[in-house]
């Protein structure tokens, strides 16, 4: 098939049919309900655009020979790095970086496991593992196939990481029988975002590490399954889009890309789909060793690159169209999104220059200024929330809707009353809507969240940044200047 278009896509969603749940109803048609047709329209849009610009956003297939994603793209050269990153650059641009979970985050993993796949063969693996890791890459690579994925284990009680401690050991997903075609799972996973409108789901190990040989190996598993698979559920949260125009809500009109709890209920995964079965050693290192959180990162600092370009544009815009540009305060604020732009496309620079084959054969960026990018920015996405909060004041809800603007009893009040320093009441007004729906809107506070918990809990992830930099050439450095200090006091002997 090679890489989709849009009408591909839905006809592909729509034909799947899967078992979505939201607002208590059962969804007959993903691609017409009113909780997922924008966003479904909206990734439409990003397969759309991969034949709008060939050149940019695909590759030849090594074994087809077809044109395929170049988010799939196994990289072999430096320039194979910067390509990939334009392509991941030219997908955020399409939302302004709000669609966190375009597809393009996930293909670059299911391409670290294909390539990886022998990691999959180890220490209680099997050769079967690494080949269905193989063979995933290849089909979901020429079938463009859209992935959700799944993580985490239900929050009920965080006091203890070990789900058969929990006061119901049945309530995370698991392994519940073995037979000789497959495994049975049953249980919950969360939180799968694009969950219910993608083609497929993959379930990967946990990112937060236990201790193997226990009672939790029937949680530890990875697996891909189609995502109407009988026994499967999509339970979607409530829907920030609200129908409105997208005038109104210009990005929850959009771009939400929904949040699903996963339900399994004797889900049979056949093993041809199974990477990893009751292993609690492979899935702690499976995203390190092979490899697949550097490509990941990869695409995420690239995306949120262009995110804070597109904030940066919003900001300065707001400053100019109420005449604040010139103010010391408004200035110094604005300049703080610039220089974390500048220090975001450093990390990326450094990365990618610094980049070597890997054991894999792969072209992998430096880990060391992604990692240092992807355990910042959640935090300054917050500060830069709070700077269009700060710039943007009364006029954040000083917001008459479109049907304001074209009522004739008050459509020419509104336009008066709204006008800018530079632009019209409408003009403002829709700038203004864009900068509700980035910090305030149900829609904002959610990417707020979303950037937040991204890649896990912030605070364990600077934990684990601490624990594993290599500090000890700058104690050295300390050591030895003390230690010249004291020889010079004469008191080093
Ligand atoms: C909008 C959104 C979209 C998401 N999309 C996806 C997705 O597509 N796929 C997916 O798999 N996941 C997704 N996630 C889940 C995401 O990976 C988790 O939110 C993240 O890993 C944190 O886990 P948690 O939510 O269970 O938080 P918890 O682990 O429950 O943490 C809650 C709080 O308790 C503290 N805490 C808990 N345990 C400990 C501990 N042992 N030590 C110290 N502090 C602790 C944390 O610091 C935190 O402040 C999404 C989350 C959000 C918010």
């Amino acid at each position: 098939m090679g890489a989709r278009t849009g009408k591909e896509y839905i006809d592909g969603i729509k034909k799947r049919n899967t078992e979505v749940w939201i607002h208590g109803e059962k969804v007959e048609d993903v691609t017409t309900h009113p909780a997922f047709k924008n966003v479904v329209e909206s990734v439409a849009g990003l397969y759309d655009l991969q034949h709008e610009k060939p050149e940019k956003m695909l590759y030849t297939s090594p074994t087809s020979g077809k044109k395929v994603g170049l988010s799939f793209i196994a990289p072999k050269t430096k320039d194979d790095l910067f390509r990939r990153r334009e392509m991941h650059s030219e997908w955020a641009g399409f939302s302004g970086g709000m669609m966190g979970r375009s597809p393009d985050y996930l293909n670059t993993s299911i391409m670290a496991f294909g390539t990886a796949s022998e990691f999959f063969a180890q220490e209680g693996g099997s050769k079967q593992f690494a080949k269905n890791a193989r063979d995933y890459y290849e089909y979901a690579r020429e079938n463009d196939i859209s992935l959700t994925h799944t993580l985490i284990h239900p929050q009920v009680n965080r006091s203890t990481l070990t789900q058969s401690d929990q006061k119901d050991p049945t309530l995370s997903a698991r392994i519940t029988k073995k037979t000789p075609d497959g495994i049975i799972v049953n249980g919950c996973r969360l939180l799968a975002t694009l969950g219910g409108i993608t083609d497929e789901l993959v379930v990967f190990p946990s990112t937060i590490n236990r201790t193997p040989g226990t009672t939790d190996d029937p949680y530890a598993f990875a697996f891909a399954i189609p995502n109407n698979t009988a026994g499967l559920k999509f339970l979607s949260r409530e829907s920030f889009d609200y129908g409105k125009s997208k005038w109104d809500h210009p990005l929850g009109a959009r771009f939400d890309e929904s949040d699903a709890i996963i339900s399994f209920e004797d889900v049979f995964v056949p093993w041809e789909r199974v990477f990893v079965s009751e292993n609690t050693n492979i899935c702690n290192r499976t995203y390190a060793e092979t490899n697949a959180v550097i490509h990941m990162t990869h695409q995420v600092i690239a995306k949120n690159t262009v995110k804070t370009e597109f904030i940066l544009g919003v900001v300065v815009n707001m400053m100019e169209a109420i005449g604040i540009d010139q103010f010391m305060h408004v200035k110094e604020k604005a300049s703080e999104i610039m220089v974390i732009l500048e220090v975001m496309r450093s990390h990326l620079y450094r990365a990618e220059h610094n980049a070597k084959i890997d054991q894999y054969g792969n072209m992998t960026p430096d880990f060391e200024p992604l990692n240092a990018a992807r355990n910042w920015y959640p935090k300054m996405y917050q500060r830069m929330n709070e700077i269009i909060k700060i710039l943007g004041a009364s006029g954040l809800m000083a917001l008459p809707t479109e049907a304001d603007f074209s009522n004739t009893d008050v459509g020419t009040l509104v336009h008066r009353y709204t006008q800018g320093a530079n632009i019209n009441g409408e003009e403002k007004v829709q700038l203004f809507r864009l900068a509700w729906d980035i910090s305030i809107s149900a829609f904002g506070n959610r990417q707020a969240l979303y950037e937040y918990y991204f890649f896990g809990d912030p605070v364990r992830m600077s934990n684990a940044y601490y624990d594993q930099f290599d500090k000890q050439p700058y104690k050295n450095m300390v050591n030895d200047f003390l230690n010249r200090a004291k020889k010079e006091a004469g008191i080093l002997t």
